[in-house]
């Protein structure tokens, strides 16, 4: 598990870890863990170009005194002063080692350009708003050099709180953080600009609180994953019951269905227009299909891909909503309960909301999806809290909420899920994983973090189809389940999930 806290958590917890240590011990190891990262992505330190882009504050601390590390490892190391005054030990630090400052400017420009590595120490957690210059100049002249770009603590320019980025800010192809992550690193549009993100243990998890956010891997979700006993049944292993797909959307039904039988699951009943259950069946065979019916015997409903915002797809929904089982709202439903919400205001059982960022929109009058897109945490927490259930907002970073527990990332997230019927797909999954008994939160981030498994898993990394991604599914469950006995992922297991 990734944990990641406020800036306002980090100052609490950094204060009184700083009371018992001698001064400047903090910065030290977080300096000693940042030059071993940057002698790793540089493989030969001696007599490689360094340059430093240093700001006014700790963060720039940080990069001088790394700096200073790999200077006397043979590195040349130049710093680049964002600013009047940067840290004076740090600097002191530097040029004992033999490392040199330069102003931004022509000379600075092509000391970045001919780089092996850059160090963005321009800004950290104290960084506010949009970068000023000449941070801003700086930040864009190491986005566009050849060298990779190394991020201390958090790329400069992302707000370390929310992801938000406002204006210019560094595209690093790796970030090092300190103590603990930070949820900018983790949600989009912030983590586009993170790359691997490493962490440093500097001694505060103990003082630390409750994460401002999760990230699962692999090994948590293993440990969530239904294993089917010995004395099983199909009824045991859960039933999981689908209402998608129209005569105008036959394809939702059968992605749908498709995704929940990979995922695993003891049964799936789907429910919808005789047209559309012959099309299941076809592809489907296992499946066992009916009319609408939400009587069905079943443990969990999932409603709403591709199937019409008309008054029997209302009508079906209330039904569905107004029995005790746990139940999965997507697309098309989810539309009609930002209409009329009262059915969900009335049910006390599991509910787990799966809705893109337009369709959240939706659900918060007065928001529209840009912005969700932009605060993404924010608003799947608003709409968690105003519903009183479980939200899994799909999209660039798909985050999950539950009012009373830390929000949640997912990070096996890529562009390749973006294609029409994956989000059929993943209701599906999180819905067969609600079927085998998971609560609403742990179905939500096991399915999203197999999904997204699934789409690199499926053609290597090249483009997807839904068709596609049911498929792979298998090979994540395996993958995943191999994980199983309890070991901590490979080191570089989470950098690999990154884009
Ligand atoms: N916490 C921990 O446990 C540890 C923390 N450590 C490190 O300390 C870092 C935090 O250091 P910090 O508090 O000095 O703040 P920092 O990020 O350097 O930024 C302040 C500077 O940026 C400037 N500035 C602000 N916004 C700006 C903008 N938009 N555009 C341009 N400039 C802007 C601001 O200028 P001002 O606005 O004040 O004029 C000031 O000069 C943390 O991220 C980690 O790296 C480790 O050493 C050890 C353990
Ligand atoms: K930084």
């Amino acid at each position: 598990m990734r944990r990641a806290h406020t800036v306002e958590a980090v100052r609490a917890a950094e204060a009184e870890l700083m009371a018992r240590l001698p001064e400047g011990a903090l910065m030290q190891r977080a300096a000693a863990g940042l030059a071993v990262a940057g002698a790793r992505m540089l493989g030969r330190v001696y007599g490689a170009r360094v340059v430093l882009l240093v700001g006014g504050g700790d963060n720039g601390g940080d990069a001088l005194y790394a700096g200073a590390r790999l200077a006397r490892r043979g590195a040349a190391v130049r710093a680049v002063a964002a600013g009047a005054r940067i840290h004076p030990g740090g600097l002191a630090a530097l040029r004992a080692a033999g490392g040199r400052t330069l102003a931004p400017g022509e000379a600075a420009a092509a000391e970045i350009a001919a780089a092996d590595l850059i160090v963005d120490g321009l800004v950290g957690i104290g960084g506010r708003g949009g970068l000023r210059e000449p941070h801003a100049g700086l930040a864009a002249l190491a986005n566009a050099a050849p060298g990779p770009v190394l991020a201390v603590d958090l790329p400069s320019g992302i707000d370390a709180d929310t992801g938000e980025v406002a204006g210019a800010a560094i595209t690093a192809d790796a970030t090092v953080c300190f103590g603990t992550g930070k949820p900018g690193l983790f949600v989009d549009p912030g983590a586009g600009h993170a790359g691997a993100v490493h962490l440093v243990d500097i001694g505060l998890g103990p003082e630390l609180p409750a994460p401002r956010l999760e990230c699962l891997q692999g090994a948590d979700v293993a440990a969530l994953l239904p294993h089917p006993a010995r004395e099983s049944d199909k009824y045991r292993r859960g039933v999981l019951g689908i209402a998608a797909g129209s005569d105008a959307y036959p394809g939702a039904a059968v992605l749908a269905v498709g995704g929940a039988l990979r995922t695993g699951v003891g049964m799936v009943r789907y429910a919808g227009p005789s047209g559309v259950c012959s099309r299941v069946l076809d592809r489907w065979p296992e499946a066992v299909v009916s009319a609408s019916d939400p009587g069905l015997r079943v443990a969990a409903w999932a409603v709403g891909p591709g199937r019409g915002t008309g008054e029997q797809s209302r009508e079906e929904l209330e039904e569905v909503l107004e029995t005790d089982l746990p139940v999965l709202v997507d697309a098309d439903a989810i539309t009609l309960l930002a209409e009329d919400p009262r059915a969900l205001q009335e049910r006390s059982a599991p509910t787990l909301l799966t809705p893109h960022a337009g369709e959240l929109a939706r659900l918060l009058p007065g928001t529209d999806r840009g912005t969700v897109e932009e605060r993404r945490l924010e608003h799947v927490e608003r709409a968690a809290e105003e519903y009183g259930c479980t939200v899994l907002l799909k999209g660039s970073t798909t985050v999950v909420a539950q009012p009373g527990r830390p929000a949640a990332a997912n990070l096996t997230g890529t562009p390749l899920l973006a294609a029409a019927g994956s989000g059929d797909v993943l209701s599906g999954m999180a819905g067969a994983l609600l079927a085998s008994g998971l609560r609403p939160r742990e179905a939500a981030l096991a399915a999203a973090h197999l999904h997204g498994l699934a789409a690199r898993l499926a053609r290597g990394g090249a483009p997807v189809s839904a068709g596609d991604l049911v498929e792979a599914v298998p090979r994540a469950v395996a993958e995943v389940s191999a994980l199983a006995d309890g070991s901590a992922p490979p080191a570089d297991r989470a950098g690999r999930y990154r884009r």
